[in-house]
């Protein structure tokens, strides 16, 4: 895809998940990590700088609670209560429809002004980007 190996260059939209940017997520720790990790990844990755090199650009996706499998944790694992904590959950605004996530993704394809950025989903403000400020 590289158009430094003779690519046409491209995109790429990693999927993080609103967990990604909450500043702690007790229930589930690892989630949080990497979601955490394939922010700042899509952050870095998506800088002019390797644009300049490879023409592929870069985003994040961050839904909130989304209507998929993966919310249905198994009561052997912490079970879905556990880590759906009403309060978050209600600010959040409720569980999207995957089609809200599929208008996200679509509008990211369809944007090349965003590359690096990094889009939030959710049903309480629903699509778009958080502002990221860089003083520590
Ligand atoms: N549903 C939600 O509330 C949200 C989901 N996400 C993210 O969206 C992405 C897709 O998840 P969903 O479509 O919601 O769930 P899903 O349960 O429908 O899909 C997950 C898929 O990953 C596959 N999978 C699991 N472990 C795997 C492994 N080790 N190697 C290869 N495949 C594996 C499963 O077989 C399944 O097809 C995930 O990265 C998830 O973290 C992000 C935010 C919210
Ligand atoms: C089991 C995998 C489900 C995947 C679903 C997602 O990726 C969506 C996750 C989005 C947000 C999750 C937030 C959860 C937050 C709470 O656990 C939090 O409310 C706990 C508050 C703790 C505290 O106040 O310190």
């Amino acid at each position: 895809m590289s158009t430094q190996n003779g690519g046409r260059g491209g995109h790429i939209i990693n999927v993080a998940s609103i967990a990604g940017l909450l500043s702690s997520i007790p229930a589930a720790p690892m989630y949080a990590a990497s979601k955490h990790g394939v922010v700042a990844l899509s952050r870095c990755l998506g800088h002019a700088m390797h644009y300049k090199r490879h023409g592929v650009r870069v985003n994040a996706l961050c839904p909130s609670f989304t209507d998929t499998d993966i919310i249905n944790v198994t009561e052997d694992s912490m079970g879905k209560d556990y880590w759906m904590v009403p309060k978050t959950f209600e600010k959040l605004g409720g569980l999207l429809p995957v089609s809200t996530v599929v208008e996200g993704f679509l509008q990211l394809v369809e944007d090349d002004t965003q590359n690096g950025a990094v889009m939030r989903v959710t049903l309480a403000k629903g699509i778009d980007y958080k502002q990221y400020r860089e003083d520590l």
